[in-house]
């Protein structure tokens, strides 16, 4: 009995529970997804530094140069009248009150530190972007703010210092729990202090390439093709963050069946075999397995024989079996629609979605849905050329694939209409 597309999806989005959650190195964790919110575990930044290479000042001008910090360098307590040449991100002394840039200041032969003439400097000494505490109450420990004694020079209390907190206190959620680690992820943990990540599991999926007309290498030759399928979903699989191994097997429902039971995999994910054909097996092996169909054949151009089954174990330990159609472009209307949204559900991930504006008409089918390869071009969608099911031409060329719903009467969705967009 076939499915809707929305229900299949949604079937595929809710069907699982995610992984269980684990402390994972972050050289590990990338593409994994956050199982728990994450906090700061120190101020950002840790201590008060500098935003620029100068000289951090105490006191009104002129000031003594006494020294110099560098970054990673602990400085010692800078009174009035003083000043330490300072590099960008060193931690500011206590006592100091300001950071002169370099170009707006200068050593004259005695050691004397003065604010350079037309050095603009009060065009563009502005306080640190929305400081949340003066500078004197954060480098001093102080709870009143101080006058601002430099401000005739141009150099407000604050001036190039990054205050201790700025961005973020400690304890503050920085990220929530559902979010992809990615590099910028990596980034601002490591920043805040973590060594380990609290994410779900990675997915284990088994990818298994059905067809004796299958080749892995080399140039079609008489009855037979170039594996397609193969190369794609590993690719597409691993992008998605997820762990895989790929096998190709025979049309032999044997063959199917051993490497089904025996993979440790969380969800097999089958191409080819879902049809009626003389060697379609799929079905017959998911019979044969105990497993249960939760979707088997959904209303939708291309891609109507793919389905869904779960079996094995209690909710925890379910695995999963996704038959995705052996017509390249329908394999791919499966992938998205019954393989990404089980996959996000394991990884933890939310399921989200994007609407754009049509730039063109797109004709409808009467009761399925069409998802349909677009090019996305200053948020509107075009439809391509090349996109039979067979094909993967358009595909190639595409930025996603527009869900055009069942028509109905309405033979075409009209330029302007919004249509629900999933990325390839
Ligand atoms: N009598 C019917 N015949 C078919 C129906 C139907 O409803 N009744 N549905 C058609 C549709 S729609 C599709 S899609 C296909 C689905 O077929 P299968 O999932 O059984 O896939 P196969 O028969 O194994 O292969 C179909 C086609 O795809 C090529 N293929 C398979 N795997 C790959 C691969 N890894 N790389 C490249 N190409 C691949 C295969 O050579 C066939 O040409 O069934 C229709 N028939
Ligand atoms: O799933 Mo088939 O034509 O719809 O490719």
């Amino acid at each position: 009995m076939s499915t809707s597309w929305a229900e299949a999806r949604k079937i595929a989005g809710t069907v699982a529970i995610p992984l269980p959650a684990a402390r994972v190195p972050m050289g590990q964790a990338r593409g994994m997804v956050l199982a728990e919110s994450l906090s700061a575990l120190v101020d950002l930044p840790p201590f008060a530094t500098s935003a620029m290479d100068g000289w951090a000042v105490a006191g009104p001008a002129a000031w003594k140069v006494t020294g110099r910090v560098l970054a990673g360098q602990e400085p010692s307590r800078l009174d009035d009248g003083e000043a330490v040449e300072i590099a960008t991100g060193a931690r500011v002394p206590s006592g100091a009150e300001a950071v002169l840039r370099r170009e707006r200041g200068f050593v004259d032969a005695h050691g004397w530190l003065h604010v350079a003439e037309n050095s603009e400097a009060h065009d563009h000494a502005a306080p640190v972007a929305a400081p949340q505490r003066s500078y004197a109450a954060v480098a001093n420990n102080a709870t009143a703010t101080r006058t601002p004694r430099g401000t005739e020079l141009g150099l407000p209390i604050g001036t190039d210092i990054r205050p201790q907190g700025q961005e973020s206190r400690r304890g503050e959620t920085l990220l929530s729990a559902g979010t992809r680690v990615t590099p910028a992820v990596l980034g601002l943990a490591a920043a805040a202090g973590y060594d380990d990540l609290p994410v779900h599991e990675r997915p284990r999926v088994a990818l298994v390439v059905i067809g004796d007309e299958l080749a892995g290498s080399g140039l079609p030759d008489g009855a037979r093709i170039r594996d397609a399928l193969g190369p794609m979903f590993t690719a597409w699989l691993e992008a998605l963050g997820v762990e895989v191994t790929v096998s190709r097997v025979a049309d032999d429902p044997r063959d199917l069946l051993a490497v089904i039971a025996s993979s440790p995999a969380d969800l097999v994910i089958t191409t080819g075999g879902t049809a009626r054909g003389p060697v379609d097996h799929v079905h017959r092996v998911l019979a044969d397995l105990g497993a249960r169909l939760v979707v088997d054949g959904v209303t939708v151009r291309p891609g109507h024989p793919m389905l869904l089954a779960q079996y094995g174990g209690s909710r925890q330990h379910r695995r999963f079996v996704a038959g995705l159609p052996g017509n390249p472009l329908a394999a791919v209307a499966g992938f998205v629609t019954v393989v990404r949204p089980l996959l996000r559900r394991l990884s933890g991930l939310p399921d989200t979605s994007h609407f754009l504006s049509l730039g063109d008409a797109v004709g409808t089918h009467p009761t399925d849905t069409r998802l349909v390869p677009v090019s996305v071009t200053d948020a509107s969608v075009l439809p391509l050329r090349f996109t039979g099911p067979a094909m993967l031409r358009g595909l190639a060329l595409a930025d996603g694939l527009a869900v055009v719903p069942p028509g109905g009467g309405v033979v075409a969705l009209g330029a302007g209409q919004r249509v629900e967009v999933l990325t390839v």
